[in-house]
């Protein structure tokens, strides 16, 4: 089924017709620019979309998102059984709310010949200049429980580790790549820690992931699970809901620790 469509053609002509930057950045997705190379696709704005293409291409999307749905419910059962905690829907319980917050991103990076010799040498820095770089996806970590991800096996997708590197994760068509988000770190306590992730553009092939971001409903408080803290554990984190902390995504730049905001301890950054 995701084979099917990422490559459908219907997939392929949505991806050339409709390219443009998502409306609600600062300047950290810019269209064709040298900060980002990267088309999204907002499917269902797209008015000038053919409505029998819409139809069809609606149809599909609810049907991966509704079985990737289920598989990340699995994942953070299994999440909660790893860290021997009760019940053991008291994760997933937010994922299989219809009121969930989901949200399914296609995202397209052409190949971008922009890239220089140097270019190597600066992806390992973070401190790297962007208008030398060909960066698809600025670094980030993603604000909801867990991301899962697909990709056409074209290489770009590198994590960062905390002893400052960057690693790439060898991409293929057949695996799903699960990312733990701001959220499960926060309801873990800081057990699971959010990756930082980010895109480099290929200069030659071009690459297509699609990304399911499983949030909780809005209204949903986030604060450590009390079933997995200890006696004597303090919470790192201060009570928010994840439309406050929703918001305040939008409200900082793509690169933020957003999570500092939240934390007990901490000055924000
Ligand atoms: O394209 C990818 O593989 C990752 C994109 C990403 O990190 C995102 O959409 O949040
Ligand atoms: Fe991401």
């Amino acid at each position: 089924m995701p084979r099917q469509v990422l490559r459908s053609p219907i997939f392929q002509n949505i991806l050339y017709v409709q390219e443009y930057a998502s409306p609600q950045d600062n300047s950290w997705i810019i269209h064709n620019s040298k900060l980002a190379f990267n088309h999204q696709v907002h499917l269902g704005y797209d008015d000038e979309i053919h409505l029998l293409y819409r139809l069809i291409l609606m149809s599909l999307v609810n049907e991966y998102v509704k079985e990737v749905r289920k598989m990340g419910c699995n994942i953070l059962e299994l999440m909660a059984e790893g860290l021997k905690i009760e019940p053991k829907n008291v994760l997933s319980r937010m994922l299989s709310d219809e009121k969930a917050d989901i949200v399914f991103r296609l995202n397209h990076y052409p190949p971008c010949s922009d890239s220089n010799p140097d270019s190597d040498l600066d992806l390992n820095n973070r401190s790297m200049s962007h208008g030398r770089t060909s960066i698809g996806f600025g670094e980030h970590t993603d604000p909801q429980l867990i991301s899962i991800a697909r990709s056409n096996a074209t290489s770009g997708f590198q994590i960062y580790l905390e002893d400052g590197t960057w690693v790439a994760v060898p991409q293929d068509e057949t695996s799903y790549f699960i990312n733990v988000d701001d959220l499960l770190e926060v309801m873990t306590n800081g057990r699971f820690k959010s990756v930082r992730h980010r895109v480099v553009a290929d200069s030659f092939k071009s690459r297509v992931s699609m990304i399911y971001f499983g949030g909780p409903p809005l209204m949903e408080k986030i604060s450590p699970l009390d079933s997995l803290m200890e006696p004597d554990e303090e919470s790192l984190y201060n009570e928010f809901t994840w439309f406050e902390y929703k918001s305040c995504t939008y409200k900082t730049r793509l690169a933020d620790n957003r999570l500092s905001r939240f934390h007990k301890h901490s000055h924000p950054v």
